[in-house]
């Protein structure tokens, strides 16, 4: 990745609040963090996601949102964790360079949505926690069709159903917009879908 796609990465979130970057990271980089998340799967080492700040998934939780994670932690990143690891403290640098931002860290996950899986229309800030600014959301799988389902919705009006855009995810693609603008879904599927999210974090502003 060139410092001229984050430009218009930057650009565009500056300008619209939100940025969709095709082939942000290299195809075999893509490959060995999907690779991972799979042999993580078969592991059952990935645990149910849940929402806001409960840490355990309840019955009505999983229609809620569907997905399993894995937390990334940086001394135990793998090679090509710290390469995308790497490529995202650049992009927080041109947002702070850029914007005057102030993002701090990320914090990131593997994320593994099941067939069917949905992540219902949501919010990316906690409620009365600002510290997420920026999602980003890179996807890592193969061939994803559109017939493949998976998109992820996204909200371009407050809480309104409508307008809305729909982004297939397919490998390479990152998503990024304000976390604390764009109320978004995650849309069923007929296969596995791969992702990696991320969030910018500004420090803590919470009492
Ligand atoms: O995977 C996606 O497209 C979005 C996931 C998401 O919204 C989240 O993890 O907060
Ligand atoms: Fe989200």
């Amino acid at each position: 990745m060139n410092s001229r796609s984050n430009d218009l990465l930057v650009d565009a979130i500056a300008n619209d609040g939100y940025a969709i970057t095709p082939d942000f990271l290299p195809p075999a980089l893509i490959k060995a963090l999907a690779d991972e998340a799979k042999a993580l799967h078969a592991q059952g080492a990935l645990q149910a996601a849940t929402t806001g700040l409960s840490s355990r998934r309840s019955a009505d939780n999983i229609g809620l949102r569907g997905d399993f994670i894995h937390w990334l932690e940086d001394d135990l990143a793998s090679p090509a964790q710290q390469d995308y690891l790497a490529a995202m403290r650049q992009l927080q640098q041109d947002f702070n360079q850029a914007l005057f931002m102030g993002l701090f860290e990320l914090e990131t996950h593997l994320a593994v949505y099941p067939p069917g899986a949905v992540y219902r229309k949501h919010l990316d800030q906690f409620q009365g926690r600002a510290e997420r600014q920026v999602s980003c959301i890179l996807y890592l799988n193969e061939d994803w069709q559109p017939e493949d389902g998976g998109t992820l919705r996204i909200y371009l009006n407050g809480n309104a159903s409508e307008p809305y855009m729909d982004i297939s995810p397919t490998g390479g693609t990152l998503v990024t917009f304000l976390s604390g603008r764009f109320m978004h879904e995650v849309m069923p599927s007929r296969r596995e879908r791969i992702s990696l999210t991320g969030w910018f974090r500004t420090r803590s502003t919470s009492v």
